[in-house]
């Protein structure tokens, strides 16, 4: 699959465009007018887009000297689903990167989604054992909610490679919110051949 050299600026500026669209649908209180003609709207925009479709989302880019999958829906910078992680540093089987998930993620009032939480989880665990050089996929997912993980704040997402035992592959992580642990994870992956590996260019 090629590598885009960059990820186009035109797709980030879409995806940050629709996401802030998305926030403000789930805090809108605008009258029924109004919503339908937003719908007719951003029906145009869909079918505008339509007129090119590709079969597959996933296309891969380099962005901040590592290559990301364009439209993952955790770190997806062209995804609008993703919140998206961005920062990323991520070498010898640990990474680090920040996300600021929107009120669209409120599961419980005031908090994260836990889905979401375990969301950013898996996806951290899977870059850190891809740059490990271990590419896995995760077959166990163990997720301690301590807190509440707060929207519209930074959260630090950081996992780590832990070890490996035939094809199966270890990793821990956790998200922090404001100095304290919200979430933590403890992993199971199984190594997959040909799955592409975080790799750091720079
Ligand atoms: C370049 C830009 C991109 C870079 C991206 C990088 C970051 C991206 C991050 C993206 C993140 C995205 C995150 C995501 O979304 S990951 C996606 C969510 N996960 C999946 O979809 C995986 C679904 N599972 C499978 O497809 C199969 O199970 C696979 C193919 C993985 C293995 O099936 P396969 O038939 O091949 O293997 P096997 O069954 O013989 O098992 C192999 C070994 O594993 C052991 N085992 C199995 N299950 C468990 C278990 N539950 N607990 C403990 N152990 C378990 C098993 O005993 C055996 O051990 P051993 O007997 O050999 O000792």
């Amino acid at each position: 699959m090629p590598v885009l050299a960059e990820v186009p600026a035109e797709r980030r500026e879409l995806a940050a465009r629709v996401r802030e669209l998305v926030e403000e649908i789930v805090h809108t209180d605008a009258p029924a007018a109004d919503l339908l003609t937003a719908a007719e709207w951003i029906a145009g925009a869909t079918a505008l887009l339509r007129t090119a479709r590709r079969d597959r989302p996933m296309l891969l880019a380099h962005d901040g000297g590592y290559q990301v999958s364009m439209h993952s829906p955790v770190e997806g910078p062209g995804n609008p689903l993703a919140p998206p992680m961005t920062g990323l540093v991520a070498a010898d089987g640990e990474m680090r990167a920040t996300a600021v998930l929107s009120g669209a993620y409120e599961g419980p009032p005031g908090r994260v989604h836990g889905g979401w939480v375990a969301a950013l989880l898996d996806h951290a665990v899977g870059r850190a054992v891809a740059c490990a050089g271990l590419p896995a996929m995760t077959v166990s997912l163990t997720v301690d909610y301590r807190r509440g993980t707060p929207y519209g704040v930074p959260l630090t997402v950081r996992a780590r490679f832990t070890g490996s035992e035939g094809r199966r592959v270890f990793a821990t992580g956790e998200i922090v919110a404001d100095g304290e642990v919200t979430a933590e994870a403890s992993a199971i992956l199984v190594a997959i051949r040909g799955l592409p590996a975080s790799t750091q260019d720079g």
